[in-house]
């Protein structure tokens, strides 16, 4: 089975989150840092892997968020729990159109993917604790 990892970064009580150039069909949608795993990687690797690539920053992976997805494709999404390993960094969307941190209460405005809608309940539980 394909895994695609996803991480709830936390900080402050925000939630970062980017928002997708491509393909058309979801240009526009946000959704967690995150990707496929890689043959032979932990997903927990595949966590910090993926937050490198595409933000330029360290993170410390915690425990699963929510029930895993599966998408459209058939691949199932796996949220993991993750913090800045040095809380002062400054994330960059390297790969994506912008990023953002987003509070509990904005959580739901913001137009995701429709597999990360689905876990909006166990991130705001997340970010609420
Ligand atoms: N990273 C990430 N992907 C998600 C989320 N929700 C969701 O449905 N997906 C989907 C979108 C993509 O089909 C797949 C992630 O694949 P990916 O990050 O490798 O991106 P991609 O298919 O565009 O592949 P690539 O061209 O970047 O290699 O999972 C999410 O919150 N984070």
């Amino acid at each position: 089975m394909k895994v695609i990892v996803g991480a709830a970064i936390v900080r402050g009580g925000a939630l970062l989150a980017q928002q997708r150039s491509y393909p058309a069909e979801v240009a526009g949608l946000w959704e967690l840092p995150g990707g496929r795993v890689e043959r032979g990687e932990s997903e927990v690797d595949a966590v910090r892997r993926e937050c490198l690539e595409e933000l330029g920053v360290e993170v410390v992976v915690g425990q699963r968020v929510g029930e895993e997805v599966t998408l459209r494709t058939g691949m199932v999404l796996r949220v993991y729990a993750a913090r800045l390993a040095d809380p002062a960094a400054d994330p960059k969307p390297l790969e994506h159109h912008a990023l953002r941190w987003i509070n509990a209460h904005s959580l739901g405005s913001v137009p995701w993917l429709p597999a990360d809608l689905r876990l909006l309940p166990a991130l705001r539980t997340l970010l609420t604790g």
